[in-house]
């Protein structure tokens, strides 16, 4: 386990990035802002309704503004040192890894065959790792997949470590063409191992491999089944009865891991104990996205996810993340001790019979499964330690019930000023990281759909959800799957990314109801503007004569 001598350089060291020119133009912003607020406040009359609106709307976006930028105050970074980890901690600890599928039509199983053998040949002890996928859909098809692809991955995960494969989703790895003499060993490899990937064949070394177990859990019709969360607590469940190891990765079966060292990086974080002995609850990893139309989330992670990592760590993304299996079943930083064993206080607490069987139900094997991971028992062979029968106990609907499962988320001045610092910064932001002036645009244009659209909508959703009178319903993503993404081969990997593609950087709107709103406004805004030019061209004419002039509403969301 990991050296606790202090005088060792660290597994993991925070990286500032503080910038003071940076924090010299938000508090510009802060002072264009307050004085804004002033001006409104010292010219209001309580009559003229459109100054009251006007002042509460910059009250609010004052507000996010604020919390955004104290978001952003301290950017920092955790960088993980692998070859300290490899040198001190020889044993290292087992994890088990969850990928969770729905719809083998909206999902199609080949991304989950991706995602999966991503995972299986991540660099960590084979005997160490497990990977659990929860089917929803119970379907056939992905289940025959699934087979083929643990066929595959006895081929796979060798060559991968072999050749020290950086990116181990198999469609990913094959857009590239081989990078290597014609006769040489690795190219032979290559080439055989690109054959069986196409014709989904093989036979292999089981020994590299990690486990690989399929579940698909009971849903019936009066029974809530909690979409993805419920499907998370099954695979808690399961996994706690077969390997129950002490930390679990999730990742949706649209992602696989880009980054070969993910699970030791992770540990490097875990096992840091400098910084506090019990720092650490879950490891977020961030999200890349390969299709288009992911320029904003990018520059959103690299500003707000350093932001985050500066101040008390990330947000829980939902998909990335590893967790600590003792915080899941309730453990909190002050049950423990110096060496990290439960306190007296916190073992009556925790491990007491009739807390055990509340929260966690009746299977004798999931409360001791429970209990030994509070305990850090871990499970001596690193095996399979039950059969399926405990699994298949848990994994019935009316298991959860009545248990804790499933419960557990100058005024025009200053205006335009703002308006043009606010440009500014958010095009400063996006082009630092590379991006084009057109991709800014669009991530622009983008967001005043989000909020006049989905933002909208779910103002009433969640207030008839809060009412009672509806539930929430999670509707599984489409996952498209551009073509350059299915030809695999001849295709240099940068194709994908090039623009080559006509469709690449638009996005597909279908019919919905959800962009009336929208459409609405910017009719109401090119109105405006049409009357007021119009409204611009009678008054030169007239000389400055009394006529009207019809002042434009520019909604800015
Ligand atoms: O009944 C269900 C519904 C969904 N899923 C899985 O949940 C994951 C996420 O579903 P998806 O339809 O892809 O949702 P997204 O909107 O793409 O997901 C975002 O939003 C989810 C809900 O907040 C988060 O859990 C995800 O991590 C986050 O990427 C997928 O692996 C699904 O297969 C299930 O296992 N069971
Ligand atoms: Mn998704």
């Amino acid at each position: 386990m990991a050296d606790k001598s202090s005088s060792l350089p660290p597994l993991c060291e925070r990286i500032s990035y503080k910038s003071r020119s940076l924090r010299a133009v938000d508090l510009t912003i802060l002072g264009l802002l307050f004085s804004l607020l002033l001006y409104r406040i010292r010219h209001m009359s309580q009559n003229d309704t459109v100054w009251v609106v006007a002042f509460l709307c910059e009250c609010c976006f004052t507000f996010i503004w604020l919390l955004i930028t104290c978001t952003k105050w301290s950017p920092a970074e955790h960088k993980p040192y692998l070859d300290r980890l490899d040198e001190r901690v020889h044993e290292l600890p087992s994890v088990d890894m969850f990928v969770t599928t729905a719809d083998p039509v909206r999902e199609p199983p080949i991304l989950v065959v991706n995602t999966v053998l991503s995972l299986l040949a991540v660099n960590y002890p084979a005997n160490k790792l497990a990977c659990y996928v929860s089917d929803d859909g119970c379907s056939a098809l992905t289940y025959f997949s699934l087979k083929e692809a643990s066929k595959f991955a006895k081929i796979w995960v060798p060559f991968c470590k072999k050749y020290n494969v950086r990116v181990r989703a198999p469609f990913r790895y094959f857009l590239n063409p081989v990078d290597a003499k014609e006769d040489s060993e690795f190219s032979r490899d290559w080439e055989m191992t690109k054959v069986i990937w196409e014709n989904e064949e093989g036979v292999g070394d089981e020994k590299e491999v990690p486990h690989f177990v399929y579940i698909s859990r009971e849903k019936k019709p009066n029974y809530l089944h909690h979409y993805k969360a419920g499907a998370m607590n099954f695979l808690v469940r399961v996994s706690g009865l077969m390997t129950n190891a002490p930390y679990m990765l999730n990742v949706d079966c649209d992602m696989y891991a880009n980054e070969a060292d993910v699970v030791r990086q992770a540990m490097c974080i875990f096992m840091e104990g400098s910084m506090n002995p019990n720092h650490c609850a879950f490891v977020q990893f961030p999200q890349k996205f390969y299709d288009s139309n992911s320029d904003e989330i990018v520059v959103l992670q690299s500003y707000v996810g350093r932001g985050f990592a500066g101040i008390q760590g990330p947000v829980y993304a939902g998909s990335g993340c590893f967790h600590t299996r003792r915080v899941m079943y309730g453990l909190s930083v002050d049950d423990l001790e110096e060496d990290r064993n439960l306190s007296s206080v916190a073992t009556r607490k925790l491990l007491a019979a009739e807390r055990l069987e509340r929260d966690f139900g009746k299977s004798k094997e999931m409360v001791k499964s429970v209990v030994d991971a509070l305990q850090r028992k871990s499970n001596p062979q690193d095996t399979l330690i039950n059969s399926s029968e405990p699994a298949q106990a848990v994994g019935h609907c009316h298991y959860e019930y009545q248990t804790s499962w499933g419960k557990t988320g100058v005024c025009l001045g200053i205006v335009f000023t703002l308006v043009g610092m606010h440009c500014l910064y958010t095009l400063w932001e996006f082009m630092s990281l590379g991006f084009s002036v057109h991709s800014w645009y669009a991530s622009q244009s983008f967001w005043r759909i989000k909020t006049t659209g989905s933002w909208l909508f779910s103002i009433p959703d969640i207030i008839l959800k809060l009412l009672g009178v509806s539930n929430t319903i999670f509707i599984v993503t489409k996952k498209t799957i551009s073509k350059t993404r299915l030809e695999s081969g001849d295709r240099p990997s940068q194709k994908e990314d090039d623009g080559s593609n006509p469709d690449s950087n638009k996005f597909e709107f279908d019919g919905s109801l959800y962009f009336l709103p929208g459409t609405f406004i910017l009719l109401v805004n090119l109105t405006a503007i049409a009357g007021f030019s119009m409204g611009l061209q009678r008054s030169s004419r007239s000389y400055g004569g009394n006529g009207k002039i019809w002042h434009p509403t520019v909604y800015s969301f």
